[in-house]
């Protein structure tokens, strides 16, 4: 079992993030706040060109880990895929297995190419025999009567996406794109407090 503790039905995120120049440290800040909303739930924001021991002990006593950075090139920053290298320590004794995990990102075009870095979240995560949860949400700003504002507004499904102008401040950020974010944040609270209580219910019928 994981930092969750079943009696207080308490479990902790973890949001292994690059903040990158800012945006995505905006939906870092949203993922953090829909995990913190959700009752006994205590969330961490470890920014992953930061790793002390302390960091990935941190990491390592997560019930679940989002993964999170901007879309620079197709794929994850330069600096997340460092951290995903330095996490094959962890992969080699499959420390985060049957951990939760979810990913966001941030790019400048609407699509982007993020789809590509949400996809190697998900592969990094089963690489690390972790289980993924999806955004659950239906796509929005697909009819005519949707509009930019709907939760989810760029369609993706894998994750959290968002669209941020590549002349814009991180003060200036989609609205819709920080409740997405949030959606995920208490999404996989929610899930995580699911295993938790599963696997305290299945432990105490073999005691
Ligand atoms: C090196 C570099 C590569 C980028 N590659 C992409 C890309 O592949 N797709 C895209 O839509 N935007 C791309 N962008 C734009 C950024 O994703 C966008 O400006 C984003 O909001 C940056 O977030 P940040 O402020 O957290 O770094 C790139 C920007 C940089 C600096």
């Amino acid at each position: 079992m994981n930092v969750s503790d079943a009696a207080t039905n308490s479990v902790r995120i973890a949001i292994a993030h690059d903040p990158g120049g800012g945006h995505t440290a905006r939906f870092a800040e949203a993922v953090h706040l829909g995990a913190t909303n959700t009752a006994g739930t205590e969330s961490v924001l470890v920014p992953v060109a930061e790793l002390g021991s302390a960091e990935w002990a941190l990491l390592d006593s997560a019930d679940a880990i989002v993964f999170g950075s901007p879309t620079y090139m197709g794929s994850a920053s330069a600096s997340f895929h460092a951290f995903a290298q330095a996490s094959a320590s962890r992969w080699l004794r499959q420390r985060w297995r049957d951990k939760l995990a979810a990913g966001f990102t941030n790019s400048g075009s609407k699509a982007g190419d993020k789809s590509s870095t949400l996809g190697y979240f998900a592969t990094l995560a089963a690489q690390h025999g972790m289980v993924w949860v999806n955004l659950g949400l239906l796509p929005g700003w697909n009819r005519s009567r949707g509009s930019e504002n709907d939760l989810n507004r760029l369609g993706f499904h894998n994750g959290a996406a968002a669209q941020s102008d590549v002349d814009s401040s991180p003060d200036a950020v989609h609205p819709a794109d920080l409740r997405t974010a949030e959606h995920l944040g208490r999404r996989v609270a929610e899930y995580a407090a699911v295993v938790a209580a599963g696997r305290a219910a299945l432990a105490s019928l073999v005691r």
